[in-house]
């Protein structure tokens, strides 16, 4: 189809209503591209749309499908300020009689979603308790900007199977839902309890216990502080007993909490030995050792694959070349400013797709990733990191494929002094702001970004 400015347009299927899914469904629609997101939950949200409800999911996530898609638990706070986390003309604002906390829980930012689907009217392009089930390529073997893709889906609650075909689909199904797990010599002799942080929600259940928490990343370290003011004792199992000047201050504030290396056995009779040789009686074990990648809907003929925690090959994290621009993913990268960053790729993805923006070709596309891979590699990144991007030049890099403007500088500046803070003031950096910050967020509530967008119906 050509749209009356002479573009292509194009029926696309986008997978997911979480926030990028949301802005990719905007975006699309913005280009003139017609556009259903398809979505398994009743609402719109994705890891932000909290589940208390985890009795029935399977503790360790070996199922292919996961009844539940959020991983989020109930105290859970974001971990930037909110001002820099808005979409670029959507600022996230503090309204009356909700949480104005400048890092607010994580209802505040499920409602600040809402309130970006209602302001867009974007409900009506969703279809909710819709399961993607299969995703593949119509006429395998016609590459290129013909292919079609065949969508089926199921409805969660019902039997009702779909069978549609589209001219592209966009994967927006998020990648902190599915367990990542170590492999412990006796993990699956254990009979005691054994969780991963997916499934966590409140430290109740964990009362008067002993409990080792596997991983001291984000999650580990939040879950280790709160399960700390209930149970007998915390044993943080990390990779490294060097930690940050936080979680130190942290440890040695709880005399039940502590800092212990990785486990080398587990024992049917409860005992968990770790490296150092050193052993303790546990009554659970709570992985917060990470997610993967999974796409188990999706079938590619193995052009696309996770390999090791790496997704690809993917151009720029987004396109699969041979594929391209017919099928895409968003919010693949890592630790970058979460939704500025997919705004920028779904804004580049809707732009290739209507033919406004071109891709290299097949050849520079393949040469570019082997170059990624290959630098990765030679400053010692592993594998499983491959889309670890801490790194803002990047979201600027995305912003340019659609000339759109660079993140601004008091974005980059308000997310540094987070990290910072949180290094050093780990139980209390999202309520403590230092007089630099403040002058900081001052500057930044000066930008056009608040002053002219900053009134929100
Ligand atoms: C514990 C935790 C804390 C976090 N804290 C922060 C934070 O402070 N700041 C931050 O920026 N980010 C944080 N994140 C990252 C968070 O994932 C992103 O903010 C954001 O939610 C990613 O959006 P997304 O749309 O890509 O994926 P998601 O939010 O995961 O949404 C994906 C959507 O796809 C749907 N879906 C999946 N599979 C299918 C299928 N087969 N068929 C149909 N629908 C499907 C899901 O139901 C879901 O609605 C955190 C994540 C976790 C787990």
């Amino acid at each position: 189809m050509v749209s009356e400015q002479g573009q292509a347009t194009k029926n696309v299927c986008v997978i997911g209503a979480g926030p990028s899914g949301l802005v990719a469904a905007r975006e699309l629609r913005k280009e003139g591209h017609t556009a259903v997101v398809l979505e398994q939950n009743h609402d719109i949200g994705g890891q932000w749309l909290y589940e208390p409800n985890v009795e029935k999911e399977d503790p360790l996530g070996k199922n292919k499908f996961l009844d539940v898609h959020s991983s989020v638990y109930d105290s859970l706070r974001i971990v930037s300020p909110r001002e820099i986390m808005g979409f670029t003309d959507f600022p996230f604002v503090s309204k009356k009689n909700r949480d104005t906390r400048r890092f607010p829980g994580h209802k505040e930012l499920w409602l600040y979603l809402k309130d970006f689907c209602e302001y867009f009217g974007l409900k009506e392009m969703i279809r909710f308790n819709t399961r993607v089930e299969y995703v593949g390529m119509l006429d395998y073997g016609v590459f290129g900007k013909d292919l079609k893709w065949v969508v089926k889906s199921k409805e969660k609650k019902g039997e009702k199977r779909v069978e549609e075909v589209f001219d592209a689909v966009i994967v927006a199904t998020g990648h902190y839902s599915q367990p990542r797990l170590p492999t412990i010599k006796g993990m699956d002799a254990w009979k005691r309890k054994q969780i991963h942080s997916h499934v966590y929600r409140v430290p109740e259940p964990f009362r008067n216990e002993v409990v080792v928490i596997v991983g001291n990343s984000l999650s580990g370290q939040d879950i280790s502080m709160e399960i700390v003011k209930v149970a007998k004792e915390v044993y943080l199992s990390a990779k490294s007993l060097e930690v940050t000047e936080g979680l130190s201050k942290v440890i040695s504030k709880h005399r039940n909490l502590h800092l212990y290396p990785q486990i080398q056995s587990l024992h049917e009779d409860g005992r968990v030995e770790f490296e150092d040789g050193s052993c303790v009686i546990a009554d659970a074990v709570i992985y917060c050792t990470g997610y993967s990648y999974a796409f188990p809907f999706l079938d590619t003929k193995g052009i696309v694959g996770v390999d090791d925690n790496r997704v690809g090959p993917l151009f720029e994290h987004t396109f699969p070349p041979s594929l391209a621009p017919s099928l895409s993913f968003i919010g693949i990268p890592r630790k970058l400013i979460g939704f500025p960053f997919f705004e920028s790729q779904a804004k580049w993805i809707a732009q290739v797709l209507s033919g406004k923006r071109k891709l290299p070709s097949y050849d520079d596309m393949m040469l570019s990733i082997k170059e990624f891979y290959r630098s990765r590699e030679l400053a010692g990144i592993p594998v499983s990191d491959t889309h670890d991007i801490a790194n803002f030049e990047y979201c600027d890099k995305y912003a340019d494929y659609s000339e759109s403007p660079h993140l601004e500088e008091w974005r980059k500046q308000l997310c540094l002094s987070a990290i910072v803070n949180s290094f050093t003031n780990l139980e209390t950096y999202r309520d403590s702001w230092d007089d630099g910050d403040e002058e900081l967020l001052q500057q930044a509530l000066q930008s056009p970004h608040f002053t002219q967008l900053g009134v929100q119906p």
